[in-house]
């Protein structure tokens, strides 16, 4: 038993290392290990084999596990290997047929399978003739020892002793026949048990058997399919060796071609090699001879060269000699530029600028009219649909800008004039042009919104409070600004603060305050400082330019603009933006007074063409109006006329000091390229022609010292202690209660005189308007524009009424008629007379030219006056008339009445600053006294 034990370990050993290596000799080896095994003690010892096998045969499956490996067991060592293993491995075989879906069991499989049956059969019949034999000689050794026992028996029948002996023999023999008996049975219970194993053996071989037949016949079957599709594709394979033998036939051919091909084609390289490679030889020798030539050639060009840069060194000297001959040229062209300039400014010429607008997007650009533009400002213009000598027109003025000219550019010719005003002057920059030519465009801009694409009104102030910031350590500048429009023959006021259009920010409603005394001093009946003189339009000071863009914003949405058949925002109204500067010097007191004005006309084109109907008709004409009205001052001033038509338009009287006076004066004339606008472009062109040639008298600058300024302070006494004696008047008046006829005519020409219809004085309407007490101030010059004017009068009382408390009661007061209408005349009603100088006899011809304008009062308006306004435009502290007895002496001009020397010398501690009509007397003496024939003695102001 323990052999077996042992052995079987040893196996398992064995089989262990088979399992460690599954190469095929290894595989040998366990197998041979396996035979080894005695069958012998296999079948001595069937149960605990039994038991030992069947572990082997899992152990010996699990190594099995592909028929690859049991393919690598050598038939040879089946013959030694247990019977149990070669059930496991039959076992195994069949299984993995089994596994296999199609059943097919390969030929060595099927060959390994029958020799592991043969080789189980075999020892079958060879352990069934073991236990026959085994049989057998148990069966002997029962007869021997049957034979033995019946010895004995015969023997112990014969003697006692002998029996006893045999007695002990016998039951010696009886315990070992137990004990065979014993044996014999265990030995049959194993025969019994090995009778039972051979059984399952022969059923398990009996299965394995049909089985192996079933695989066999599979296999058989299998073979025979495989036999049939082998030799199926022997037949194609035979097919396809056949074709390809005739492919390979057909190549070894084309080979064979190929080569004698490329045989022949290497022949033709040679031969072509040896044609190149006399071709290169051929080539070098022809580089050497280009090298040689070229060699040559390099030292004819050096030579050359150096013949040409001394040609050229000869050149540069002469061309510097040019340059500078050039230099000199445009030296005196400057110079030229320079002095013209200057005789210009001494004349005071009228400087031209013409712009030229690029087309517009929709407008043909072939067809322009602009023919030629000179630096020198010449300009030819073409009319290119007519042929012939007239086409051409050539024109010059001070400078011509193209359509690609910047607003920086166009700026840049206009700034010096611009910076004068900080130095007192005055200066005037209208454009002038057809609708939608870009006069807006250069005075304003298309945007204000965008610095670069501002107008000259922008920069110009800008300009001014840059300057005014650079010089404030020696100078200290004041800008206020008024912006007007004229339309339809009406001023308006663009920034008014109470008027129908647009409202103000409230921050700008108290800059009106700034100027209300104004109104209280009557200021605004007169003419104003070098030029506008527009009644109550409100004055705005400003402290920068952010403070004039809003203002200008304002004063461009209250602009009349309107659609027309030519430009759909055709504005129909003439815009005046006035900025006024006063500088104090603050070393000497000295006080500037400059003034800008810059005009946007309104359209030039004519009625006709503008297809203008009913209002726009009517507004047309106006325009056209008061353009011809500009154009025959300007012809009257270029023939130095005596008398000059100022009082035609509006525009005109509000134009009238910067064309007549000493300003400085711009117009940019504004050119349409299209050719459908020619005859509008020849027109304005010649219009320009004469302005151009319109002399002015040189500009002066408007700077007053300590001494002048005093005098305007007397004469601002003088104006107070004239309003007393209006008060003290009004006061007798209101005891008498009376008054004649004569007394009615006087009075009512006093308070003509506070307006500027006193020169209609004696005219029924005059009078009639003057009784029911609606003239006075704008009310009065609004008289004198028909219904219009009472209509700007009703605004402007309406703005008024806006104004709370104190305010309105200036206001008020400022447009109330003079009670005087209905008081009686006294010495001093005569007095007035005398100082409006009504009692020259040539009062009628003076006033002629100024009779019907309510702005005429400025006519041929010199710096005497200016300074008055200016004063009261910034109103000085009041000082105590001590001086006013020099006033008589050294500064009233000679044609000035003299005020009374009662009222002088009576009450000079009754001397205030309340604004009334009075004041309107001292202007009516300054009006009367500035006629045609008072310009001389009024410049000795200056
Ligand atoms: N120099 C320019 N460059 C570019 N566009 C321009 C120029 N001048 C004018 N324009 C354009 O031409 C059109 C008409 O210009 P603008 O309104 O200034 O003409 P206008 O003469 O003021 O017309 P109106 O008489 O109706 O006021 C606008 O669209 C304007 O932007």
């Amino acid at each position: 038993m323990n052999f077996h034990l042992e052995e079987h370990k040893a196996e398992n050993g064995r089989f262990a290392g088979f399992n460690g290596s599954r190469g095929g000799d290894e595989c040998t080896d366990g197998f041979e290990g396996l035979v080894e095994e005695p069958l012998a003690s296999a079948n001595h010892q069937p149960g605990y084999k039994i038991q030992e096998t069947l572990q082997l045969k899992q152990e010996f499956f699990a190594d099995l596990s592909t028929t690859k490996s049991m393919e690598l067991i050598k038939l040879t060592s089946l013959e030694n290997a247990p019977t149990q293993s070669l059930f496991s491995v039959a076992n195994r075989i069949l299984e993995e047929n089994f596994e296999r879906k199609n059943g097919e069991l390969s030929h060595r499989m099927a060959c390994l399978l029958r020799k592991v049956l043969q080789i189980i059969e075999r020892r079958m019949s060879v352990q069934a003739e073991n236990f026959k034999h085994q049989n057998d000689v148990y069966k002997s050794r029962e007869q021997k020892f049957q034979s033995r026992i019946k010895v004995l028996e015969t023997l112990a029948k014969g003697t006692c002793e002998e029996n006893e002996v045999a007695l002990k023999n016998l039951e010696s023999i009886k315990i070992e026949k137990i004990k065979v008996e014993e044996r014999k049975k265990l030995e049959d219970m194993d025969i019994v048990k090995m009778k039972k194993e051979k059984d399952d053996i022969c059923a398990e071989v009996s299965t394995l058997k049909s089985d192996i037949e079933m695989a066999r016949k599979t296999y058989e079957n299998q073979r025979l399919q495989l036999e049939a599709e082998a030799g199926t594709t022997k037949l194609e394979l035979e097919k396809m060796v056949e074709e390809l033998e005739c492919q390979l036939e057909d190549s070894r051919k084309k080979v064979a071609e190929l080569e004698e091909f490329s045989a022949n084609k290497y022949q033709r390289w040679k031969r072509k090699e040896n044609k190149y490679q006399r071709f290169i030889e051929f080539q070098v020798d022809a580089l050497q001879d280009l090298r040689a030539a070229s060699k040559f050639m390099k030292n004819e060009v050096l030579k050359t060269r150096r013949q040409h840069s001394e040609e050229l060194n000869g050149l540069g000297v002469k061309l510097k000699g040019l340059a500078d001959a050039a230099q000199n040229y445009h030296m005196v062209l400057t110079e030229n530029r320079r002095l013209y300039n200057e005789i210009q400014e001494l004349k005071g010429n009228i400087r031209v600028y013409c712009r030229i607008r690029p087309f517009l997007p929709g407008q043909n650009k072939k067809q322009t009219t602009i023919e030629y533009m000179g630096e020198n400002g010449e300009l030819v213009v073409a009319n290119p649909t007519k042929h012939g000598k007239d086409s051409h027109r050539l024109f010059k003025f001070n400078k011509v800008f193209g359509p690609t000219a910047s607003q920086e550019e166009v700026f840049l010719d206009t700034q010096p004039l611009i910076r004068s005003v900080l130095d007192g002057f005055s200066v005037c920059i209208f454009a002038y042009g057809q609708t939608g030519s870009g006069k807006t465009y250069t005075m304003s801009g298309p945007t204000a919104s965008s610095r670069e694409d501002w107008g000259v009104n922008y920069r110009a102030l800008n300009d001014l409070f840059q300057i005014a910031q650079s010089r404030r350590t020696t100078v200290v500048y004041e800008v206020a600004v008024q912006m007007v429009e004229i339309y339809n023959e009406q001023v308006r006021d663009l920034l008014s603060s109470g008027g129908p259009q647009k409202r103000y920010p409230s921050h700008m409603v108290s800059l009106d305050m700034f100027f209300l005394d104004l109104h209280t001093l009557g200021i605004w009946n007169t003419a104003q400082p070098n030029g506008l003189a527009v009644p109550d339009a409100s004055m705005h000071p400003v402290k920068s330019t952010s403070d004039v863009l809003e203002l200008m914003s304002i004063g461009l949405t209250n602009r009349a603009v309107g659609a027309t058949a030519l430009n759909e925002r055709s504005s129909r109204s003439h815009s005046v933006l006035t900025v006024h500067v006063r500088g104090t010097d603050l070393e000497t007191d000295a006080v500037l007074r400059g003034s800008l004005h810059l005009v946007d006309l309104a359209g030039s084109e004519r009625v006709d063409r503008s297809e203008a109907r009913g209002d726009r008709l009517k507004e047309a004409q106006h325009i056209n109006k008061s353009l011809s009205a500009l154009g025959d001052v300007i012809f009257a001033l270029a023939q130095k006329s005596s008398h000059v038509p100022y009082r035609n338009s509006k525009l005109t009287q509000v134009l009238q000091s910067s064309l007549g006076g000493q300003a400085k004066t711009l117009m940019f004339v504004q050119l349409n390229p299209d050719v459908d606008s020619y005859s509008e472009t020849v027109s304005t062109l010649k219009f320009a022609e004469r302005v151009s040639g319109v002399e002015l008298g040189a500009a002066r600058s408007n700077k007053e010292g300590r001494e002048i300024r005093e005098l305007m302070e007397q004469v601002g006494s003088l104006k107070d202690a004239i309003s007393k004696k209006d008060e003290e008047i009004q006061r007798l008046q209101s005891l008498k209660g009376s008054a004649s006829a004569e007394k009615h005519s006087l009075t009512s020409l006093r308070y003509g005189s506070s307006s500027p219809r006193r020169h209609s004085i004696g005219t029924p309407q005059h009078i009639r308007k003057t009784s029911s007490g609606k003239l006075s101030g704008l009310s009065d010059k609004a008289a004198s524009d028909g219904d219009n004017c009472s209509e700007y009068s009703d605004r402007h009382s309406e703005a008024g009424s806006q104004h709370s408390g104190d305010d309105f009661k200036l206001h008020k007061e400022s447009y109330q008629p003079s009670k005087l209408a209905d008081g009686p005349v006294d010495q001093s009603a005569t007095d007035d007379v005398q100082l409006l100088g009504l009692e020259d006899a040539d009062l009628e011809e003076r006033l002629s030219d100024i009779s019907d304008g309510d702005l005429s009062m400025g006519t041929e308006t010199d710096g005497s006056i200016s300074s008055v306004v200016e004063y009261t435009l910034f109103p000085e502290p009041p000082k105590q008339p001590e001086k006013s007895e020099n006033i008589e002496k050294s500064a009233v001009p000679s044609k000035l009445p003299k005020p009374p020397q009662k009222l002088l010398q009576s009450k000079p501690s009754h001397f205030t600053r309340s604004a009334t009509k009075i004041s309107s007397i001292s202007r009516k003496s300054i009006s009367a006294s500035s006629g045609s024939s008072s310009a001389k003695p009024l410049r000795k102001w200056q």
